[in-house]
């Protein structure tokens, strides 16, 4: 297959160059629109060389054409060759000559720059340099990394040693940019500062070498390696689980060090398991051994939990809730096969519930706590932090939100915080009102407000301009989807628009393995804890088209840096 076809993004279409063939095997000379995969750079350098050889033909039969002039002694005068000059000039420009060969030279490079700008309608064309990062990024990268592993399938030592000088380029390339933006250099110290956020390009690298370094690891150690290593990972749960029941990262000093004796006294828990939990933690960069091995000290991941209560809120979540889900999820699949009840999970088998999680939580308010603190921490990552959905819409004309199913509120406040228009009442269960109202600072207070209201029942907020569902469908079999769609309609007015935040996942192997691994991690985690899912495009499309044909689906718009897309359709009923 032709490695160029690899590069270009799937499904999209890009201009055809008259001759170009349709990928049957036919020529199109006719059609002006083609199929973005396996045309979009091929065109692009055939169209550099066009240039080139254009340029060239006119600025030689201007030569020529002035040399047989001086030869034959025909008079022409010095305006008419300006003129000409000009003209050909306008065509084909030095300027747009020099662009050209530089793009080539670029292209022929080994570390080439593969990333695509799309048209810029002002500038009439690209800059065609610098740095410059789009939305098809991420797929490149994925075609590069297919384009990549499908050779080393054929087990060629030199493409492994490629992969590696990719790594190392790759590398090179993310600490400069850690540089030029004075970020710290990683390092395992407890005392560097942390990265936690990152700039685009930056994080962007990051995914582009973990990716790489993945893949060098699985095809290193081989598949019974590699296989081994994956499933005796089920220990680190049994680490964490310990980490967290002990506080260990509270109880080591966050200066100085702490011997094994006096660690074991505060937690009480015997020396040799405390010595044994923290021995393997140690394996994985959790905590670090000073004094010859006697005494116990942070290392930076240590460090960060215990700077991050709402981190240890997860990872008990984790330990506590989800672990023994996960280990009835195939009993559950066989007891209830094809169920769209969200009580036939593995987490309801596992805890012995007959309702939805979310209604146990409403008699256990410190298990509710805890959930709410787990999507605390999810939202202080930069790549889910609720402020992306300001990016994705043009919020003049709202004045209205209901963000529906807002736990306690980081949606809301991201949104009044940078819109200073709009109101937003967040609706949730009466079991959240207080951590929520806590949550809203009191410069807020008089735009954002909380009304505990059960989404399944008629929606009580009429009239508002935007109603936002940020990671509630993903809880939810589609039955109860359409529920909460139909839960709107007699609040919706003409326009108004609906808007989901969630994950799409993407058609397999059409991006980074590791980030298509994170999402489908999530459907898998969906299954454990709701018996639902993660949904691919075209399923959204079908929820709104089925809950009612008077939602018009709008499409589905990402923001760069947000792991999150935001699915969106307005309410358009027949007499508008
Ligand atoms: C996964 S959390 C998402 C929270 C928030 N939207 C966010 O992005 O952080 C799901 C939320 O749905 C709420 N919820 C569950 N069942 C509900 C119901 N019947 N009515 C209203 N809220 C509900 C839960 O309390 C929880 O806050």
């Amino acid at each position: 297959m032709n490695l160029l076809a690899w590069l270009a993004p799937k499904g999209d279409v890009y201009n055809l160059l008259p001759g170009d063939n349709d990928g049957k095997g036919s020529s199109t000379q006719t059609s002006t629109r083609y199929s973005f995969r396996g045309s979009f750079l091929k065109t692009a350098l055939v169209g550099l060389l066009d240039e080139l050889r254009h340029g060239f033909y006119v600025l030689h039969d201007q030569v020529i054409a002035y040399s047989e002039t001086l030869g034959s002694r025909q008079t022409r005068s010095q305006s008419d060759w300006a003129e000409q000059g000009k003209r050909a000039l306008q065509e084909h420009s030095l300027g747009h000559i020099r662009h050209c060969t530089d793009l080539l030279r670029q292209s022929l490079m080994c570390n080439a720059d593969l990333t695509i700008e799309l048209k810029n309608e002002e500038l009439g064309g690209v800059t065609g340099f610098g740095t410059h990062i789009t939305e098809y990024y991420t797929p490149v990268l994925c075609k590069i990394r297919m384009a990549t592993s499908q050779v080393i399938d054929a087990v060629d030592v030199s493409q492994l040693e490629r992969l590696a000088q990719d790594i190392a380029s790759r590398t090179q390339e993310f600490t400069a940019v850690l540089r030029r933006n004075g970020c710290a250099l990683p390092s395992h110290d407890p005392d560097t500062p942390r990265n936690d956020t990152l700039p685009l390009e930056g994080t962007i690298l990051q995914s582009t070498l973990m990716e790489l370094t993945t893949e060098l690891q699985a095809l290193v150690q081989g598949p019974r390696l590699h296989m081994h290593n994956q499933i005796l990972a089920h220990v680190n749960l049994v680490n964490f689980h310990a980490i967290y029941s002990f506080r260990l990262p509270g109880v080591v000093p966050a200066e100085g060090s702490i011997s094994y004796a006096e660690l074991a006294g505060k937690v009480q828990a015997s020396e040799d398991v405390v010595r044994r939990i923290a021995r393997y933690a140690i394996t994985k960069h959790i905590f670090r051994e000073v004094d010859g091995g006697g005494r116990l000290a942070h290392s930076a991941t240590s460090k960060m939990l215990a700077e991050s209560p709402m981190m240890m809120e997860w990872i008990g979540m984790v330990c506590e809730e989800m672990w023994p889900a996960a280990t009835q999820v195939v009993p559950a699949l066989v007891k209830w096969p094809r169920s769209q009840e969200p009580q036939h999970s593995g987490f309801a088998l596992a805890h012995g519930l007959e309702t939805h999680v979310f209604d146990m939580l409403v008699d256990q308010p410190e298990r509710a706590a805890r959930f709410a603190n787990a999507m605390v921490y999810f939202n202080s990552n930069a790549d889910l932090a609720p402020h992306h959905i300001c990016d994705a819409f043009d919020w003049e004309s709202v004045s209205q939100v209901v963000d529906i199913g807002g736990s306690a509120g980081s949606t809301a406040v991201a949104l009044a915080t940078r819109l200073p228009q709009v109101s937003i009442v967040i609706q949730d269960q009466a079991v959240l009102e207080d951590q929520a109202r806590r949550s809203i600072p009191p410069e807020l207070a008089d735009r954002v407000s909380f009304v505990a209201h059960d989404f399944f029942q008629d929606q009580p907020v009429r009239d508002a301009d935007f109603y936002h569902f940020r990671w509630i469908f993903h809880d939810w079999p589609d039955r109860y989807c359409l529920k909460l769609l139909r839960a709107l309609v007699r609040a919706l007015k003409p326009g108004a628009r609906v808007v989901v935040s969630d994950y799409v996942v993407p058609e397999s192997g059409t991006t980074l393995r590791y980030k298509e691994g994170l999402v489908r991690g999530f459907d898998l985690a969906m299954m454990e804890l709701f018996n639902a899912r993660e949904r691919e495009q075209r399923d959204w499309q079908r929820l709104f088209d089925e809950a009612d044909s008077r939602f018009r689906f709008e499409g589905i718009r990402t923001v760069p840096g947000a792991d999150l897309a935001f699915i969106s359709a307005t309410w358009q009923p027949s007499d508008m």
